[in-house]
């Protein structure tokens, strides 16, 4: 049985889901979930419809005909399909791996078909998991020729994710460009507080009693990117910096799955530099 999702945006008016579902019913489609939101700010109409009983090409077909004129930006998705995803990554192995875990546990819909880092501490891991690794040192010299590799990669193996699980360098603009819409940072910090590269020592200095993760879109500017997931913990004054960290990973592992998991479920759409999350 076919199972797909169509998401789209238009600008907002009246009939946008009554020509939508004439669509899908053309294409003999039957909706088995359907959500939909008006911004008030961007006046833009955004919808998510998973339908089953009618081919994805069918639906686009059908959809785009009767959406003549409304200046929709429209995707229908194969909801079978898991996502092709690389993971970018440096030491920190804790979101990588409950990353590989999940996949091979079936949790999220994804295929995990490489990963690349900036040091060989996690090849171990990616062995485990039969994961292809490649690492490579990137110094101010090394960089550009580490970010082709990535580019080439994410062509040649028709990448549709990449996800920065703990990634402690800074892409490149013309990589993010490149990338845009389509990478996930996890950032040890609840954002917009306590951005860069030390946000648990900042956390701790600052003396906060909550501390989180977020889950962002990664763009040139750092740490500025659309959010997608976020998660907040309670912590205390007798907690050392080695205490948040620790608190900190779980928040991370669980924000970056939940953020990759509606991604890859075409939950996720663009609204400007925020997001609209059907979940
Ligand atoms: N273009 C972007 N690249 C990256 C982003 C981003 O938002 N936009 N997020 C980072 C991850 N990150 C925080 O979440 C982060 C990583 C690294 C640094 C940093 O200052 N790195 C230093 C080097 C640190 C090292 O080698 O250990 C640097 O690059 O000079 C800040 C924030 C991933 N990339």
């Amino acid at each position: 049985m076919d199972l797909n999702v169509v998401t789209l945006t238009c600008p907002d008016r009246p009939g946008i889901v009554h020509a939508i579902t004439g669509g899908i019913v053309a294409a003999g489609g039957n909706i088995t979930e359907l959500q939909q939101f008006s911004s008030p700010d961007s006046g833009l109409f955004f919808t998510r419809i998973q339908v089953s009983g009618a081919g994805e090409q069918e639906l686009r077909n059908a959809i785009s005909v009767t959406t003549t004129g409304f200046g929709a930006r429209l995707r229908v998705d194969d909801a079978t399909r898991p996502l092709r995803t690389l993971i970018l990554a440096s030491k920190a192995g804790h979101a990588v791996n409950d990353l590989l875990f999940r996949w091979q546990s079936g949790d999220l819909p994804v295929d995990i078909v490489r990963i690349m880092a900036n040091h060989q501490v996690l090849a171990p891991m990616a062995e485990f998991y039969e994961v292809p690794f490649t690492s490579r040192v990137v110094t101010k010299e090394t960089k550009g020729e580490f970010e082709d590799e990535i580019r080439r990669v994410v062509e040649e193996e028709s990448i549709e994710l990449v996800v920065l699980a703990r990634y402690m360098q800074i892409l490149s603009p013309e990589l993010c460009e490149f990338l845009a819409w389509r990478a996930i940072n996890i950032h040890h910090s609840f954002l917009p507080g306590f951005k860069g590269a030390n946000p648990y020592r900042q956390a701790h200095t600052r003396g906060v009693k909550l501390i989180g993760a977020t889950a962002h879109f990664v763009t040139s500017d750092l740490d500025e990117g659309p959010i997608i997931e976020q998660n907040v913990v309670r912590v205390d004054h007798t907690m050392e910096v080695p205490k948040l960290v620790r608190k900190g990973q779980a928040q991370e592992s669980q924000t970056l799955a939940e953020a990759v998991r509606l991604f890859a479920e075409h939950r996720v759409l663009a609204d400007g530099d925020r997001t609209v999350i059907f979940r």
